[in-house]
């Protein structure tokens, strides 16, 4: 049975802030409108067979591209501080590359960052959430080390075109998604799957790019923008199944293979011990005369570190881990490499996701093990949310999700120190839930997707939600 089910602490910080969020593929729609380019999602769903659940695709979605204004008038309703939203790198490069700018695409972020501003919303971008043009991705997109600088290209236009109205960028959201799925297991990105090679030269691709282009913000923005540059990372709390050593070790070994692989770099400037000595150790083994995780030069390693003035959390779930029995060395793939196998045990409340268990303590237990491994570096959750598959009004399970995860959340902060200025309800909308389609709900508002006008209606959870965000209290009454 999951714990964590008490409500410790009810009420948050009168500066707290709190927010909701989007992506540009999930939400947009105009896939092929006033001079966007192809991306890797707008192929990948347009593939006969297509690998998406129902032939979903994003053509449409939620029509955000149309329906902007109507957006931030539910984010009003919500009174949320910030709206976090991402940039779609081929409607603003079409090429992929900086040749060309469309400026149409500009222009849309240019007007939904005007109107978030109206209305008083903080607008917190994600200049990279999964939607790679498919120029890039047919060079070997993160594969290949081409890509670190056609980031780079992307970012600093995006720094440039947006920067005097936007302080809050996200580099990457969940590097881990997009090289452990989208290449280790071909899921995301073009589903060329490249277990355990792969996908460690996506992550090393991801570290460099993102590295350098904070530090061109740093170098070539920072001053007259004054802004702040961070990245998203996500993963299940790694709880021990039992008390015993070795599942302890087996635990700190995964985080370190899941949160470790991006942040310690990212503060510190290298890989985690665990994650260089295993991969290096298998790659011998396995015969290979280097290590199938790439190695950061020196001067690559001072690149990295202090890259991120701010760390972003992706938190929905927790997983239970005990180290492998035995280690099939043939076995060349990121789970072989961690030595440990985790699990959801089916008994968890469940939610409308397989992968999303209900585990509300988890929420506490991650962020006190990110405020000890990294001291010092403020957090924002920038994404934690629940799904049902039928888009109900009366979404119940929803807001009794966020009020126990939203409590351990305030626990982290109010008993274990934890450096946390903010926190982000994934999502406003229903929305593409990737190869699942529009099958998992996650939004505070429903969208009628069988209708052209993608109606908008706030659920339950919506009207729970916008009291919390006015009186940072997550029941209905705060004065204990
Ligand atoms: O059981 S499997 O291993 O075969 C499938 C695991 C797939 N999950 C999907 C969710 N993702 C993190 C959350 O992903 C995030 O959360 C939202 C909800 O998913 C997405 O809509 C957002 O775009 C994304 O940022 C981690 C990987």
């Amino acid at each position: 049975k999951s714990y964590g089910e008490e409500l410790n602490t009810k009420k948050f910080p009168k500066d707290f802030m709190f927010g909701a969020a989007t992506a540009s593929y999930q939400v947009e729609g105009a896939w092929n409108e006033d001079g966007k380019g192809e991306n890797n999602w707008d192929h990948i769903t347009h593939l006969v067979p297509s690998p998406i659940l129902n032939n979903d695709t994003g053509d449409i979605a939620c029509d955000s591209y149309h329906k902007y204004k109507e957006d931030v008038s539910l984010l009003k309703e919500l009174g949320v501080d910030f709206y976090r939203f991402s940039l779609s790198w081929s409607r603003i490069l079409p090429s992929g590359f900086d040749n060309e700018v469309n400026q149409l695409g500009v222009e849309y972020y240019r007007n939904l960052i005007k109107e978030l501003r109206a209305h008083n919303i903080t607008p917190v971008v994600t200049i990279f959430h999964w939607d790679l043009p498919q120029t890039i991705q047919d060079l070997g997109g993160l594969q290949n080390d081409f890509f670190i600088d056609r980031y780079v290209d992307f970012a600093r236009v995006c720094f440039r075109e947006f920067g005097e109205e936007v302080k809050y960028w996200i580099t990457f959201n969940e590097p881990s998604s997009i090289c452990y799925l989208g290449y280790g297991r071909g899921w995301l990105m073009g589903l060329a799957s490249s277990p355990g090679i792969g996908e460690y030269l996506c992550d090393h691709n991801l570290l460099r790019a993102h590295a350098k282009a904070w530090r061109m913000y740093d170098d070539e923005f920072r001053k007259s923008q004054n802004g702040v540059v961070g990245i998203s990372i996500s993963g299940d709390w790694i709880e021990p199944s039992t008390d015993s050593s070795a599942d302890l070790e087996a635990s700190e070994t995964l985080l370190q293979f899941t949160f470790g692989l991006y942040i310690h770099p990212i503060v510190h400037g290298d890989y985690p011990e665990v994650v260089r000595t295993n991969v290096d150790k298998r790659s011998v083994l396995q015969g290979f005369s280097q290590s199938r995780l790439p190695r950061f030069t020196q001067e690559e390693v001072q690149l990295i570190r202090g890259t991120s003035d701010f760390i972003g959390i992706n938190m929905y779930t927790t997983s239970l881990v005990t180290p492998r029995g035995s280690d099939n060395i043939s076995d060349i793939s990121f789970e072989a490499d961690t030595g440990v196998t985790s699990w959801k045990p089916e008994e968890w409340e469940n939610s409308g996701s397989s992968w999303l268990k209900v585990y509300p303590k988890g929420a506490r237990q991650l962020l006190k093990w990110l405020g000890s491994n990294y001291k010092g570096v403020k957090l924002i959750i920038t994404e934690n949310g629940y799904s049902d598959n039928n888009g109900t009004l009366e979404d119940d399970k929803r807001i009794s999700y966020y009020q126990r995860y939203l409590s351990n959340i305030r626990d982290a902060m109010e008993f274990d120190g934890v450096d946390l200025f903010g926190y982000t309800a994934w999502s406003l909308l229903d929305n593409f839930e990737w190869i699942s389609g529009y099958s998992q709900k996650f939004g505070l508002y429903q969208v009628d997707f069988n209708s052209p006008n993608r109606t908008r209606t706030a659920k339950k959870s919506a009207k729970w939600y916008s009291k919390l965000t006015r009186t940072k209290c997550i029941v209905d009454d705060c004065t204990e």
